[in-house]
């Protein structure tokens, strides 16, 4: 990306702040003019007492000057502070707005873009966060540099450069023959250093990562008895950030050696060039001082030169990947024109291949019929593709090929938000957020008020638990169980109340008591809705209305249990290994035994 071409996409971000830019350039002008005011001042003290000294008059006389040179001097201080103070302010305060605009911007891009563009890489969460971070960063970096640092400075050099030639055309010819030399210094030290804050603050990252992990993993560590191991791995970490950090120290010193040398001869130049002008009464002795505060001026930019060239050229390299990610416009979500007032939930697939936006091919040729008001479940091993229907039901992924229709109109017509209101989600593993229990179901029905919070955690079988805890339902929800995370999920879908329910082994990490309970539950919420079910356990499949059997992405089987059980094939044998898995049969001995009557379904 060219520096052009930043401009060009953060026009739009500053011109809202237009008034403030203009009120930055004009503050900038007054104080470029007001830096110079020093060599003006110092030449006509310098020449003003030479004059008296010449006269022989004494101090007498000069204290008028010394009130007049004084005043004007902190007067212009008291100036000068206010405009730094106003340049510093206003450019900040277009930096600050700029970037929360611009990470906003990403972050409503990103919440509007389909799944497959987390998975992508260089998307996945840890990179993602990272490119947004980087590139708002160094974008504003530019900005800030470009208000705070660029223009005052180069302003200041500009109007002192032509104040030197106006003064004497020489010495301004000295001033600007040791500018390409300094320009070139500069260019070498950034290109000298060019990526090596980069690397430097990669390394700090990884630094400090690795301590992160190290906490995070300090049970491995210890039972493994690694701490010798991931010492000299941290060690060696440190070694190279030693190094990096010693060899850019070391470039900046020479590089800064040689500018501060090279300015000097400049200085040394102008004085030689000025005395001489003096002695040759071309010019006055307040000259001398009043040139070289002028060159002090012109040279003072050039010192940041490289700083500025080093971040110019880190917003280069990281702005394209956050403008990449605001430009992902084939990423969004797709949507249709059909708000459905009411689904019913019937849903037929047919002919449906997926592939994984990682290249993996998950559905061949699927097809399916899910009826409304029934309970239909996906059976089939790890890796089947069970998930993989749901996900494309939920429009989360679009088809590669194949018909999808909902009450017989395309699935891709209907507005994706409001399909997905009509939806709900229990999976094996539900995010929670950090918050309460009673945020957590609340995500449910934003509009629900906290007594139908508290029913959704009685349907869930949550709410006794919840009583017990400190602070009830104002606990920190991440802190509960695996299995009470589950039913806060389960809580939410209460809350919900959707008429189509998609459950993908919801009871996958409960214990058997609260399974059970959960199990009642659902059954519940299953009345009159659109019901899929994924699940490994028999116990939550056996009474579905109709089951589908998948194998390597394809659908083989299908018929209710008693007809798959039957057809002696793919349900069968899954059917039978779980049995076995289970060891039913000394289960139902056992509790025959007990006179219990469990071997009638246990058979
Ligand atoms: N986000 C993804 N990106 C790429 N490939 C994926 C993704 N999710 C699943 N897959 C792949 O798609 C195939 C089907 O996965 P899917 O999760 O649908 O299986 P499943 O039958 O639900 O398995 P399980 O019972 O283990 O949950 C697998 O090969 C899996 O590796």
């Amino acid at each position: 990306m060219s520096l052009w071409e930043i401009i060009r996409r953060l026009y739009p971000y500053v011109l809202p702040y237009k008034r403030l830019v203009l009120s930055t350039l004009l503050l900038t002008l007054v104080g470029s003019l007001a830096a110079q005011v020093n060599p003006f001042v110092l030449r006509y003290t310098v020449d003003t007492v030479q004059g008296l000294l010449d006269a022989h008059k004494g101090l007498a006389q000069g204290l008028d000057l010394l009130i007049v040179v004084s005043a004007l001097l902190l007067g212009k201080e008291i100036v000068n502070t206010f405009i730094q103070f106003g340049q510093k302010f206003y450019g900040e305060k277009i930096r600050i707005n700029v970037s929360s605009t611009l990470s906003q911007d990403a972050i409503h891009k990103l919440l509007g873009y389909q799944l497959g563009f987390y998975s992508e890489s260089g998307n996945q969460t840890g990179k993602l966060q990272t490119r947004i971070d980087r590139g708002v960063e160094s974008l504003m970096k530019l900005v800030q540099n470009f208000f705070i640092d660029i223009l005052p400075l180069f302003a200041n050099a500009v109007v002192a450069l032509v104040i030197m030639f106006t003064a004497n055309v020489y010495v301004g010819l000295v001033a600007l023959f040791i500018l390409p030399i300094y320009f070139w210094i500069s260019y070498r030290q950034a290109d000298k250093l060019n990526g090596t804050r980069r690397a430097l603050r990669s390394l700090r990252e990884q630094k400090s990562q690795g301590l992160v992990n190290l906490i995070d993993s300090a049970v491995v560590i210890k039972s493994f008895v690694r701490e010798d191991y991931e010492e000299e791995k941290q060690n060696q970490l440190q070694q190279n950030l030693q190094e990096a950090q010693l060899q850019t120290r070391k470039t900046n010193f020479l590089y800064d050696g040689l500018k501060t040398f090279v300015e000097q001869v400049g200085v040394v130049l102008i004085i030689i060039l000025t005395a001489y002008l003096v002695l040759d009464r071309q010019i006055s002795i307040g000259a001398i001082m009043f040139h070289i505060l002028l060159f002090n001026n012109v040279s003072a930019p050039i010192r940041q030169l490289h700083r500025i060239y080093d971040e110019m050229n880190e917003a280069l390299t990281y702005s394209e990947g956050f403008f990449d990610i605001l430009d992902a416009d084939d990423a969004k979500e797709a949507t249709g024109p059909i708000q459905p007032d009411q689904v019913r939930g019937t849903f037929e697939i047919c002919n449906v291949d997926f592939t994984y936006p990682s290249g993996t091919q998950a559905l061949y040729d699927v097809c399916l019929t899910i009826e409304e008001g029934k309970t239909t479940a996906l059976v089939g091993l790890s890796g089947a593709g069970k998930s993989t229907i749901i996900n494309l039901l939920c429009k989360f992924y679009e088809p590669d090929r194949g018909k999808m229709l909902l009450d017989g109109r395309p699935l891709a017509d209907y507005d994706t938000h409001a399909l997905r209101q009509r939806i709900g989600l229990v999976l094996q593993k539900n995010h929670i957020f950090k918050g309460t229990i009673e945020e957590n179901i609340r995500y449910g029905n934003m509009h629900a008020t906290f007594e139908e919070v508290v029913e959704a955690g009685k349907q869930a079988y949550l709410h006794q638990q919840i009583m017990e805890l400190p602070k009830q339902y104002q606990s920190d929800a991440q802190q509960l169980s695996g299995g009470q995370q589950q039913r806060i999920a389960i809580a939410r879908l209460f809350l919900k109340n959707p008429p189509i329910i998609f459950l993908d082994e919801p009871t996958a990490s409960l214990d058997a008591i609260a399974t059970e309970q959960i199990k009642n539950s659902l059954d519940a919420i299953k009345q009159g809705r659109t019901v899929v079910i994924i699940s490994h356990s028999l116990a939550q499949i056996v009474d579905s209305d109709c089951i589908y059997v998948m194998k390597q992405g394809r659908m083989v089987e299908s018929g209710t249990h008693d007809e798959l059980y039957d057809m002696k094939g793919t349900y069968r044998e899954i059917f039978d290994a779980s049995a076995r898995s289970l060891n039913i049969e000394k289960i139902a001995r056992v509790m025959a035994d007990d006179g219990d009557e469990v071997m009638d379904t246990a058979g």
